[in-house]
C-alpha cells in the first residue's frame, strides 16, 4: 500500500474528523476505556467530550490525558436537553487551526445513543465536518441481567452498537460470561465483541472502525433522521451531589459510606468521589456500581487547588436530605 501523505487537519481521507461515540450504563467501564485509549501511545490529538449525569462533575476531573483536551457537559443528559452544547462544541473545535484526528464522545449511563448519533447527521455542519466512525457500547457482565430487566437504555445502547467491550469479565465465571455474551448478542449480534477485563482492548478495535451503519440503523430506528426523535430517561432515576469546602475525616466518612453502600446497594446504581482527607496531602477518589465499592489514594492536591470533597450517588429511591446531613456530619 502507497503510504498517505500526512495532514495536518485531522481529517481522515473522506476530509471529515472521525467521531467515536462511547456508551455504556452506569459504571460498565467507559472512563476506563477513555482512559486507556488516551493513555497508548498512538501520537493522535484527540478531542474529548464528556457528558456526566450528576450536577458536580467528577469524570473529567478522572480522564488522564497530556495532550487531550477535555470538555465538559454537566448540565443535563447529552441525548435530551445538551445536544446543542454538542454541536456548539463541535463547532468550535471545527474552527481550530491545526485540528485533531479524532474526537471522542463519552456519554452518560444513561444516554440513549440514537440521538447522540443523530446529531452528526441531522447538522449539516457537523455533517459536513465530522464523520460518526462507530458507536462503541461498554457492557458491565457482572450487572447486564440485573440492567435489562430495570434498564431500557441498557438494551438500546447495546442494540446501536457498532462495536462491544464486554467488560468486567473477572466478577463472573465462564458459564455466566457465556450467558452474558449470548444475551449480548441475541440484541445485536453485528457488532464486533471484545471480552476485556480493565476495558482492555486495542485502540484499533475502537477507534477507526468505520463501522456506523446508518443502513443497520434505519432498520432499528426508521424515524432516526426525522427531526423530534426523542428519548426519555427513566425518570425514577435521580442524582444526589455534595460539595463540602473543605477536608472531611476518614474515620467518620469510610465508615458511613460502606454502611449507606451496603444499606442501599440495591438502590445505589453509581456512587463516586474526590475528597480531601484531614492532614492527607493526596486526593483520595472512590467509586462505587451498587454495594461494590473501591476507593484509593490518588495524586497529590496541587497548590493551586482547593481541597474540597464531592460526591455524588446516583440512583432510585435516594434520600437526598439524608446523604446531605451524614455526608456533612463528616466535615472537618
Ligand atoms: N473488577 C473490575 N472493575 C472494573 C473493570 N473495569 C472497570 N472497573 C471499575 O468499575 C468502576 C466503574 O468504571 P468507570 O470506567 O468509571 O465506569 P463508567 O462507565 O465510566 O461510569 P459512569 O461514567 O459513572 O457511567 C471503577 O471503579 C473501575 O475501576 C473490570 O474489568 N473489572
Amino acid at each position: 500500500m502507497p503510504d498517505m501523505p500526512e495532514t495536518n487537519t485531522g481529517a481522515d481521507a473522506s476530509g471529515k474528523i472521525p467521531v467515536t461515540v462511547l456508551t455504556g450504563y452506569l459504571g460498565a467501564g467507559k472512563t476506563t476505556l477513555l482512559n486507556r485509549i488516551l493513555s497508548e501511545p498512538h501520537g493522535k490529538k484527540f478531542a474529548v467530550i464528556v457528558n456526566e449525569f450528576g450536577e458536580v462533575g467528577i469524570d473529567n476531573d478522572l480522564v488522564v490525558g497530556a495532550d487531550e483536551e477535555v470538555f465538559e457537559m454537566n448540565n443535563g443528559c447529552v441525548c435530551c436537553t445538551v445536544r446543542g452544547d454538542l454541536i456548539r462544541i463541535i463547532d468550535g473545535l471545527m474552527k481550530r487551526k491545526g485540528g485533531f484526528d479524532g474526537i471522542i464522545v463519552e456519554t452518560t449511563g444513561l444516554a440513549d445513543p440514537a440521538p447522540v448519533a443523530q446529531t452528526f447527521f441531522m447538522d449539516q455542519d457537523v455533517q459536513d465536518r465530522t464523520r460518526l466512525d462507530a458507536v462503541v457500547t461498554v457492557v458491565d457482565a457482572k450487572w447486564l441481567g440485573q440492567r435489562l430487566k430495570d434498564a431500557p437504555e441498557a438494551h438500546n445502547q447495546i442494540a446501536f452498537a457498532d462495536v462491544l467491550v464486554l467488560n468486567k469479565t473477572d466478577l463472573v465465571t465462564p458459564e455466566e460470561l457465556a450467558g452474558v455474551e449470548a444475551q449480548v448478542r441475541a440484541i445485536n449480534p453485528y457488532a464486533r465483541l471484545h471480552r476485556t477485563r480493565n476495558a482492555q482492548v486495542a485502540i484499533d478495535d475502537v477507534l477507526g472502525r468505520n463501522a456506523f451503519d446508518l443502513d443497520r440503523i434505519m432498520e432499528l430506528e426508521p424515524d432516526f433522521l426525522e427531526a423530534g426523535h426523542h428519548a426519555h430517561h427513566d425518570s425514577d432515576i435521580q442524582s444526589v451531589a455534595v460539595t463540602i469546602d473543605g477536608d472531611v475525616d476518614p474515620d467518620k466518612f469510610l465508615p458511613w459510606l460502606n454502611d449507606y453502600a451496603q444499606r442501599e446497594g440495591a438502590n445505589l446504581l453509581r456512587s463516586k468521589g474526590i475528597l480531601a482527607f484531614r492532614g492527607e496531602p493526596k486526593r483520595f477518589v472512590f467509586q462505587g456500581v451498587h454495594m461494590m465499592l473501591d476507593g484509593d489514594l490518588q495524586r497529590d492536591w496541587r497548590p493551586d487547588e482547593k481541597r474540597t470533597s464531592r460526591i455524588v450517588m446516583i440512583g432510585r429511591d435516594l434520600d437526598r436530605e439524608a446523604i446531605e446531613k451524614a455526608f456533612r456530619a463528616c466535615a472537618v
